[in-house]
């Protein structure tokens, strides 16, 4: 089943200038989708697209065949945020913002069940964050805060997470940790769209990769096929950063050589 559907996207903000622009993407379900591309390209509006914040000017987004505000509703999208949108001030513990996760599938008491209970115990388990459960947020170190939202996304139970560069500022523990956890998520059937910066990794967790470019999305497709030195150059201005530039000299000055 698809679980991710954007087809013909646009989207401005205010109603101002066009910040994607008929942008199309699926992602399937127990695939990892990777999404590059340079600052302002417009990863984040596809992430806001994507959980609702922004109402697309034409096109449709459909998440597991339903339309997004549906699919909210019924707690299909979960979505961990960058570090930088989060205010790391707010007191809060570390269980407290995991159960957040399960607000959406509590009854009108918001009182956790047993259920919720546990589903937080887990979630925190499978990030190894059990020892920090009491811990106010804004203790954490960077690679905590990462695994602290992402046991709030598996608390939530998603079927479609979205990652917005889970990978920055954290370790290579964490990383390496970050992809397992990845991968088990996958062959629970779950979707995963990434948003990340660091190109040397992407072949070792992602299915599929998204190139995006002057708002909108140039290409997607396998990983190995979309990941040419071409369609870098493309997406990068010219600066592909996985390949060196080529030489200078044009290949007949060389010939002229003795
Ligand atoms: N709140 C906003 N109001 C108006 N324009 C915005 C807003 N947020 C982003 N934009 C514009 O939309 C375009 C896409 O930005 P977006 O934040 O989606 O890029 P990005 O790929 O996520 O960049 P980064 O890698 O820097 O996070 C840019 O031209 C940006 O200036």
């Amino acid at each position: 089943m698809m679980a991710l559907d954007v087809h013909d996207v646009s989207v401005a903000y205010g109603g101002g200038r066009l910040a994607m622009r008929q942008a199309s993407l699926k992602v399937r379900g127990g695939s990892v989708c990777g999404l590059v591309g340079m600052n302002g390209a417009g990863k984040s509006t596809l992430f806001k697209t994507v959980m609702g914040f922004i109402p697309p000017l034409r096109g449709t987004v459909q998440v597991f065949e339903q339309p997004v505000i549906r699919a909210q509703k019924a707690g299909l999208i979960a979505y961990v945020p960058q570090s930088e949108d989060v205010d790391w001030n707010f007191p809060v513990s570390v269980r407290e913002v995991v159960m957040m996760g399960r607000q959406g599938k509590m009854n009108w008491l918001r009182r956790p069940s047993a259920i919720d209970e546990t589903m937080v115990e887990e979630s925190l388990e499978r990030v190894g964050m059990s020892a920090f459960a009491e811990r106010q947020i804004g203790e954490l170190s960077g690679g905590q805060r990462k695994r602290a939202f992402l046991a709030r996304a598996l608390a939530q139970d998603g079927r479609l997470l979205l990652l917005d560069e889970p990978f920055g500022g954290v370790d290579v523990g964490t990383s390496e940790a970050i992809i397992s956890l990845m991968g088990e998520l996958r062959r629970e059937g779950r979707a995963m769209l990434v948003s990340t910066h660091d190109l040397g990794t992407l072949e070792t967790f992602c299915d599929e990769v998204a190139l995006i470019a002057d708002r909108t999305v140039l290409l997607y497709g396998p990983t190995g096929e979309v990941l040419t030195a071409d369609n870098l150059a493309a997406t990068f201005g010219g600066r592909s950063p996985l390949h060196a530039p080529p030489p200078k000299q044009p290949a007949q000055q060389m010939e002229a050589r003795p």
